[in-house]
């Protein structure tokens, strides 16, 4: 038995916690906001992100962060944009070498670190890890068969992950990669939009496979680029979480882009959903290929769809009708 703390109580933050609580953890799931404190205490459910799953009264619902002082693991579960200013928050916390997993798939808002960077620069005196792969929260909390990878510079550290958080429904693989597993993550959602852009508009599946093989080749040139392994893009945090996100209609991002896709105004169909973190991780990811000198047509079509109001229909056809070039080859535009 393990005790942790689970900061950030939306779907996942709360579906990690049922599930860690199910398996015999002793769990606390904290919010900021004391109102969804309230809600969940009443309710013992999260009606509006994660309806229909119960949260047992095992886990203690708190707005006291100091709760994470003495976990044997702090799971951060809040969206990138809240991880620098809730990681802060831990700093007087949480003591020399606590490991803190990070379940936010996304960068910095408006910049270019990886979350991961972020904790560190906000925590140094802590070990940090990050949990990805195909994992909805719908799923995971109900016991469903899932698979993610736990990745960190500290070894020592991503197996204590995956020696807690492992067991027969959930199955976690430990990898050192962690700036590939935590592209693979950050970056799928923007195909994810893509391929949600694509149903939308009500083409086939021949577009949808295409986005997603063509999605991971850029993802993975980035990422190569970035000091990543090429294998970990042919893993559970690359390929797998791509697959499940393009194709669930679990995944914001997907559903976000079948509403842009009918027609609905970018701005709004990303407020429609809770979370949407392909908005902003197009925008950081069209800032990494600039700087990186790596050419992602995709997610540069998705940028000018997202932030400069271009059609979908055109940003497809120019996509169609790039230079013809090997499909092996990975750097013809690169300087
Ligand atoms: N929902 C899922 O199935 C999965 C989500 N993720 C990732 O987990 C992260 C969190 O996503 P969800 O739980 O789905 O989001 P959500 O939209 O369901 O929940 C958001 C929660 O974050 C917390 N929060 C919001 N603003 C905050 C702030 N300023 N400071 C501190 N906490 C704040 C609140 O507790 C809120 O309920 C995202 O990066 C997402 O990509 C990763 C894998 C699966
Ligand atoms: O990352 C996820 C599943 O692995 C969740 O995807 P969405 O954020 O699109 O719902």
């Amino acid at each position: 038995m393990a005790r942790i703390a689970v900061l950030g109580s939306g779907s996942w933050g709360t579906a990690i916690a049922v599930m860690a609580d199910r398996h015999g953890h002793q769990v606390s799931l904290w919010s900021v906001f004391p109102e969804e404190v309230d809600c969940l205490r009443r309710d013992r459910e999260h009606k509006k992100l994660l309806p229909g799953v119960m949260i047992p009264d095992s886990v203690r619902i708190t707005n006291d962060i100091h709760t994470a002082a003495d976990a044997d693991l702090v799971i951060l579960a809040v969206p990138s944009f809240a991880v620098r200013s809730t990681a802060s928050m831990l700093r007087k916390v949480l003591p020399d070498g606590a490991v803190v997993a990070n379940l936010a798939k996304g960068f910095e808002q408006d910049g270019t670190k990886r979350l991961s960077q972020v904790i560190a620069e906000e925590l140094p005196q802590v070990r940090v890890v990050v949990i990805s792969g195909p994992s909805h929260a719908e799923e995971v909390s109900r016991g469903i068969p899932t698979t993610v990878v736990s990745a960190s510079h500290d070894q020592e550290a991503a197996t204590l992950v995956q020696d807690i958080l492992m067991n027969p429904d959930f199955r976690v693989y430990v990898n050192p990669d962690i700036v590939g597993v935590e592209l693979g993550g950050a970056l799928k959602n923007i195909v994810a939009l893509a391929a949600g852009i694509c149903d939308g508009m009500g083409l086939g599946d021949n577009t949808k496979a295409a986005l997603m093989t063509r999605g991971l080749t850029e993802i993975a040139r980035l990422g190569v680029k970035m000091g990543a392994q090429t294998e970990t893009f042919a893993g559970l945090s690359g390929i797998g979480d791509l697959i499940v996100t393009c194709t669930s209609m679990h995944s914001r991002n997907r559903r976000a882009g079948i509403l842009m896709g009918q027609g609905v105004p970018t701005k709004e169909a990303v407020g429609r959903l809770s979370t949407v973190e392909g908005y902003h991780a197009t925008y950081s990811a069209k800032l990494l290929s600039e700087q990186y000198q790596v050419v992602m047509p995709i997610t540069e079509e998705c940028y000018q769809v997202l932030f400069n109001n271009k059609d979908p229909q055109k940003a497809l056809a120019d996509l169609m009708v790039r230079p013809k070039c090997s499909e092996t080859e990975h750097t013809w535009l690169d300087k």
